[in-house]
């Protein structure tokens, strides 16, 4: 996938794990999220209540076939082997752990995103040859418990100003309220949790989002 593939990729990108989905059955909200028009999606099953060992692998192998039935990228969170177990297209990891080079050197052929919180995490990430960045948090998140100061659009602004131009998506509390200064900021796309996967209905959620990013 080359550099404006991926950036096109990015546009609406949800990240997701049973936890996120309240009581629906998180099949169901991908599906409904993928109708919707999501362009990429992240297995992210973490947090109170989410799955482990062979429960975990089986959804994720679940989600994982119909992002193959849909040509949807499929991501996934930190974990290597569960990324190279669900032939996932690629991984995302955070500034802590091992550094993008030496997984994509495990990893071959995959998408590496990592997580960038300011424009010297973007250059660090940049420099260990990530495919693309996740800037956040964008704004207060009632999903990620251990995430870091708020900082909003102005520090995708800054990374663009610092002359990254790498694929970039913003992400952290983004829904239909707040999701056009993310775009407007200079960023390729959003990544959301809760907007799509605790509304009542994912697909018009992903609809409306779509329409809201691409005016
Ligand atoms: C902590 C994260 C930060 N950014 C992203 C993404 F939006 F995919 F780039 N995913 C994560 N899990």
């Amino acid at each position: 996938m080359n550099s404006q593939q991926l950036r096109d990729a990015l546009r609406l990108y949800l990240v997701m794990g049973s936890p996120n989905c309240g009581r629906a059955d998180p099949y169901a909200v991908l599906e409904a999220a993928i109708a919707g028009g999501i362009t990429m999606f992240q297995f992210r099953e973490k947090g109170s209540g989410a799955l482990e060992g062979p429960a975990k692998r089986e959804l994720g192998a679940r989600l994982r076939r119909l992002c193959a039935q849909h040509k949807v990228p499929f991501i996934v969170n930190d974990e290597e082997g569960l990324a190279l177990e669900l032939e996932a297209d690629g991984i995302h990891i955070g500034q802590e752990d091992a550094p993008a080079a030496a997984v994509r050197q495990r990893l071959k052929n995959m998408i590496v995103g990592v997580s960038a919180h300011d424009p010297e995490e973007a250059q660090a990430a940049l420099a260990e040859g990530a495919d693309y960045l996740g800037v956040g948090p964008q704004y207060a998140t009632r999903t990620k418990l251990d995430a870091r100061e708020v900082r909003g659009p102005a520090m995708i602004e800054r990374i663009r100003q610092g002359g990254i131009r790498l694929p970039l998506v913003g992400i952290g509390g983004i829904d239909a309220t707040n999701a056009a200064p993310v775009i407007q900021a200079g960023a390729d796309g959003i990544a959301v949790v809760s907007a799509i996967a605790a509304a009542g209905s994912p697909r018009e959620a992903a609809e409306k989002l779509w329409r809201i990013i691409n005016r």
